[in-house]
């Protein structure tokens, strides 16, 4: 488990100190997929280098697993810093030596490995990523997808319990995201280890993600289960991620409510209450008359949802909106 306690940041920049984050506590649980979003600048990168220290807070304690790393002597901190694994949005690749010496090049620059081990260690990496026959090509005879991969089996090579994974999606196309982000969530379920993952997309969160933390301006402004943030989002920032992801243009949203007559309901419907065929039900006894105004059925993760925006008009409202939360279905009303 990863504890923030009090953590804070400054930049030094010639006589000014620069906060890039304010006082924060948080924690981070073993084994769970850790988003973190937040527009360009609002200290996503600043938070998760912090976890290893590539950065040192400027107040508070970071406790892993119980130790306070920041009090950790240069010998400690290098034993550290081999369980926590990183990814980078531009792969950060060795040009000069082969895929497989990339992801032998943290085994053998700790100094702890056997020859044997390391050569057997990649051999496995390899057959892990899917890129056992490509072991030697350079970098520059890769695509994107397979860099990243040779990445990721690097960050794994010396089984660290933590992989920090900064925008790591950011620079390959829809379809290569999807296979990386594959990737770290199988990984994450068969090795158990915890992953914190920074992006700028609620979509990428939505996709892999257990719990998320919404940044802004150097603070943690929202966190909780993605289910929550996503579905039920409370700050400015965070709904314009949702919506963005969602290709919601708000103020077209806005007029088209205008437009339309009688009572306005979000209805957000999970897991199994998705696939219900309650509408008409609802209709026939309630007496109310719907119209769809806008709807989506997609996945948190392995959970299906869906979420409707409907006027109703007639019939008995309160009724209506009973059954509908009888039914499990969350109901919001917008107008
Ligand atoms: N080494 C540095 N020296 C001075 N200021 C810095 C340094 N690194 C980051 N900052 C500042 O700290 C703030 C947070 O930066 P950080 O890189 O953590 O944000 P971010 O959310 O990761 O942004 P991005 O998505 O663009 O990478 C910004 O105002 C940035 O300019």
């Amino acid at each position: 488990m990863i504890v923030f306690d009090q953590v804070q940041k400054s930049y030094q920049v010639g006589d000014r100190a620069i906060p890039a984050l304010h006082p924060t506590d948080m924690r981070i649980d073993a084994g769970e997929v850790f988003g973190i979003v937040g527009h360009s600048g609002a200290g996503k990168s600043t938070l998760v280098r912090l976890i290893n220290l590539l950065e040192r807070p400027t107040g508070g304690r970071i406790l892993v697993d119980g130790e306070d790393i920041t009090r950790y002597n240069p010998q400690e901190l290098r034993a550290f810093r081999r369980k926590v694994g990183m990814i980078f949005q531009h792969f950060n690749l060795l040009s000069s030596k082969t895929v497989a010496d990339n992801i032998a090049f943290p085994m053998k620059l700790a100094g702890v490995y056997g020859k044997t081990e390391i050569r057997d260690r990649v051999e496995e990496l390899l057959a892990r990523v899917g890129l056992t026959d490509h072991a030697h090509k350079f970098p520059s005879q890769l695509s994107g997808g397979q860099k990243q991969r040779v990445g990721i089996a690097r960050a794994l090579a010396c089984r660290p319990s933590i992989l920090l994974c900064d925008e790591a999606t950011s620079a390959l196309d829809p379809q290569t995201t999807q296979s990386v982000l594959k990737l770290l969530a199988d990984i994450n379920r068969e090795l158990g280890l915890t992953v914190v993952l920074i992006t700028h997309e609620m979509d990428v969160v939505r996709r892999v993600c257990d719990r998320v933390a919404v940044m802004d301006a150097g603070r943690v402004v929202e966190l909780g289960p993605v289910s929550e943030v996503f579905l039920h989002p409370q700050h400015p920032t965070t709904r314009d991620f949702v919506f963005e992801s969602e290709n919601i243009d708000h103020r077209e949203l806005q007029q088209d409510l205008q437009k339309t007559e009688g009572r306005i309901l979000r209805l957000t419907f999970k897991g199994e209450a998705t696939y219900q065929p309650l509408l008409g039900s609802v209709a026939r006894t309630s007496g109310v008359d719907f119209s769809i105004l806008s709807g989506r059925i997609d996945h948190i993760k392995d959970t299906p949802y869906g979420q409707l925006t409907l006027s109703l008009v007639g019939g008995d409202l309160a009724a209506a909106m009973r059954e509908f939360e009888a039914a499990d279905v969350h109901v919001e009303v917008l107008r």
